[in-house]
């Protein structure tokens, strides 16, 4: 296993500056005849969304055009991130709005999941948008690998993650779930993925025709079950990881955490159950205690925090019309 490992990490492994000649890239897209899309999933990031935007929107639609279309579905944030998105001129989606009759969820899950309904190219790559020091790199870098190589269908970033608490920011110390839930468990149960530096980072991407055969976790936990299912289903070779050097972004609470470590907890168990295809854990308990500490007194809320999951968007009817339909009638028609 190790063997395998290592050998993953020397020839899968990327560095950014690698692919910053974007011109060739937008060649390489050009001769494959393959589009890219961005979609950005928000939730309240008005102070970061309109630098996102426009440090991509500047490098990689105006002076290169490597990406063909940019989305921002937002998880009906209250704050002013559409208004900004919107001013910027890229469609916005409301992800409660979209698919309606497949209900809304809550989380971050759910808003990937259906930008793959709302975006129409070959490959779709996410980036988060609170992203503080954002760069083309963190686009072009993820797009890259997939362009460089045919078998390669899924790209995750890593970088070096400093941590901003209050007005202080270490050089490391970011990635707190990463490092504390989401590598030791993969490290345990899924041990050919142990060279992923970053499972969990929101900058990554792969083909749409591989995408639309995976199952989404709508919360937190749509990281760690993507990676685990293109794993399982396409193999190791087919994942790729570049080097984007450091990202800095607004660090969550160590309570927030903690969910969203729960939540990753409950994505690998449910990916378990799927592996020995039997219900492992159908029963345990996913109603969180999380203490609380105010006012020199501690007290426990209780929140039920249940992890579930989309199925394939390629189960979905309207999705099949919209892409496949041509196609079908072609073949039938
Ligand atoms: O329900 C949600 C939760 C988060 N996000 C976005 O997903 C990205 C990563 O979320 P967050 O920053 O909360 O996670 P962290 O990076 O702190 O782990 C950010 O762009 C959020 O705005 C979202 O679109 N919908
Ligand atoms: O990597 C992590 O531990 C968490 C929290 O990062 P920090 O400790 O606030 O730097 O951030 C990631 O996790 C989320 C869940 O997978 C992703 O959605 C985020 O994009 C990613 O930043």
């Amino acid at each position: 296993m190790s063997i395998l490992v290592d050998k993953w990490f020397a020839e899968n492994t990327f560095h950014a500056s690698e692919f910053d000649h974007i011109a060739d890239l937008v060649r390489l897209k050009e001769e494959q005849g393959l589009t890219i899309s961005l979609a950005l999933p928000a939730l309240n990031e008005e102070e970061t969304v309109g630098n996102v935007i426009g440090t991509i929107r500047k490098s990689l639609v105006e002076k290169y055009p490597l990406l063909d279309e940019i989305v921002l579905m937002d998880s009906n944030s209250t704050d002013r991130t559409r208004e900004i998105a919107e001013s910027l001129g890229i469609p916005v989606y409301i992800h409660q709005q979209v698919l309606p009759q497949y209900g809304a969820r809550e989380g971050k899950g759910e808003a990937l999941w259906k930008s793959l309904y709302v975006t129409s190219s070959d490959i779709i790559i996410w980036i988060d948008s609170d992203i503080v020091n954002i760069h083309p790199r963190f686009v072009y870098g993820v797009v890259g690998p997939l362009l460089l190589n045919k078998n390669i269908h899924f790209v995750k970033g890593f970088y070096q993650r400093p941590l901003k608490t209050g007005r202080r920011v270490q050089s490391t110390g970011g990635g707190r779930v990463t490092e504390l839930t989401a590598r030791p468990l993969l490290n345990l149960f899924y041990p050919e993925l142990s060279g992923v530096i970053q499972p969990l980072s929101g900058e990554y991407g792969g083909r749409r025709k591989v995408l639309e055969t995976l199952t989404f976790f709508t919360g937190y936990g749509v990281e760690t079950g993507l990676l685990i299912d293109v794993f399982e289903k396409f193999g190791l070779s087919a994942i790729a990881q570049v080097d984007l050097l450091e990202r800095i972004h607004h660090n969550q609470s160590l309570t927030a955490l903690s969910k969203m470590s729960f939540v990753i907890i409950q994505a690998v168990l449910k990916k378990l159950e799927e592996r020995f295809k039997q219900p492992l854990f159908e029963d345990i308990n996913r109603s969180m205690k999380i203490v609380q500490y105010e006012g020199g007194n501690y007290y426990l809320e209780v929140k039920e925090i249940i992890e579930q999951d989309r199925p394939p968007m390629i189960t979905l009817p309207e999705y099949r019309a919209k892409f496949y339909l041509n196609k079908e009638t072609e073949i039938t028609g």
